[in-house]
């Protein structure tokens, strides 16, 4: 019973096997392999964005710090939700890539509002060299808290972005659980909604490690190209991580995994509700932050259940007091092992 994080899944049998029909003959190195000219091409369709830039990198700090460089210089900052991706996970690579730039987190539990982020905003405004200059809005989708932006929160974001001059970065790393969660197509939940970049994740949906990162503005195109070199983040094999995002675009097995995924979680949190758990916010994709009884926790733990406990002992304390967690469910996630989990409740 492993949920502990999407990146702790297996790959999944089709991507597997993407990679070793790739593991034959030769294949020009740096990304100029036939299989990521297929990618892009898929890539430019599936986001209805026919000029748009795409490139692989293998882990999502890169796609996202490599991305918002592009988009911020060293005296600016980057507007994003207090405890996003970039700001409580990525050990300040964000600002390492951009070269120092610095990142204005906007007060939230979770996602952050239009009014917060256009107050962040003015707050930067005017002409002082003092301050640090405005850059860019990067939002998380799916956030951190496992919440779906709709398609209205989106676009009243990138609006406020908009009217500042600012560009705006999408952390896409649950790229595929929230657009199957809002059942709308890639362009409506990027470039349609103002989206500049986004970072499209495969490495949580069942893939070993690769991650889009999509530029709807080719001109930024080779910035990155440097930028991702200069940071190390080329692969000279490239073709392994395009056989990758090859097979996880056909026949739309991303889709379908985050859609396994989904509803997992979906099964997990009736459970959960059902069993008196309380939620600290609302599961909308393939994550679920909920708080039980300690008790529960010690016999999960007794059945090998790995998930982190977000606060609290586990091992000593009053056995009716709720602990807070955070349970992942990804692509491999099956009824049997979620029913298991709620077995113990
Ligand atoms: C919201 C979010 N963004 C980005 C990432 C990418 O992180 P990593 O560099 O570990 O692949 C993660 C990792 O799980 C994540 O949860
Ligand atoms: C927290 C860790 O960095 C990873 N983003 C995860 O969601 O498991």
């Amino acid at each position: 019973m492993f949920f502990a994080s999407d990146n702790a899944g297996v790959v999944h049998p089709k991507i597997m096997q993407g990679i070793v029909d790739a593991n034959t003959n030769y294949a020009m190195p740096y990304g100029n392999d036939d299989l990521m000219a297929q990618v892009r091409s898929k890539i430019r369709d599936l986001f209805e964005a026919p000029d748009a830039a795409v490139y692989l990198v293998a882990t999502g700090t890169a796609a996202n710090s490599l991305a918002l460089a592009c988009y911020t210089q060293p005296w600016q900052t980057i507007f994003c939700a207090q405890y996003s991706h970039i700001e409580e996970d990525e050990c300040n690579a964000p600002e390492f890539y951009a070269s120092g730039a610095k990142l204005t987190l906007i007060p939230t539990s979770n996602k952050m509002s239009p009014e917060g982020l256009a107050q962040a905003i003015a707050h930067r405004a005017g002409d002082s060299v003092h301050m640090a200059q405005s850059g860019a809005v990067s939002i998380t989708q799916v956030t951190e808290f496992g919440s779906v932006h709709t398609l209205g929160e989106l676009n009243a974001l990138t609006a406020v972005a908009k009217a500042a001059g600012l560009p705006v970065h999408l952390d896409g790393a649950r790229f595929a659980n929230a657009l199957v969660a809002l059942d709308c197509s890639p362009a409506e939940m990027t470039w349609k909604a103002g989206i500049d970049v986004v970072s499209f994740g495969g490495t949580k949906n069942g893939c070993m490690g690769v991650e889009a990162v999509i530029f709807f503005d080719p001109s930024k195109a080779q910035e990155f190209e440097y930028r991702r070199k200069r940071g190390a983040h080329l692969f000279s094999k490239h073709r392994y991580l395009s056989a990758q995002m090859h097979s996880y675009l056909a026949d739309d097995l991303w889709k379908e995994m985050a859609s396994t995924a989904n509803a997992a979680c979906s099964r997990l949190a009736a459970g959960l509700r059902a069993a008196g758990a309380e939620f600290l916010h609302e599961p909308e994709a393939n994550m679920i932050f909920a708080r039980f009884p300690r008790a529960v926790h010690q016999k999960l733990q007794a059945d090998g259940a790995k998930y982190y406990v977000l606060d609290g002992d586990v091992t000593s304390g009053p056995p009716e007091e709720f602990l807070p967690c955070r349970l992942v469910c990804d692509w491999a996630m099956t009824d049997a092992l979620v029913d298991r989990f709620l077995a113990h409740f």
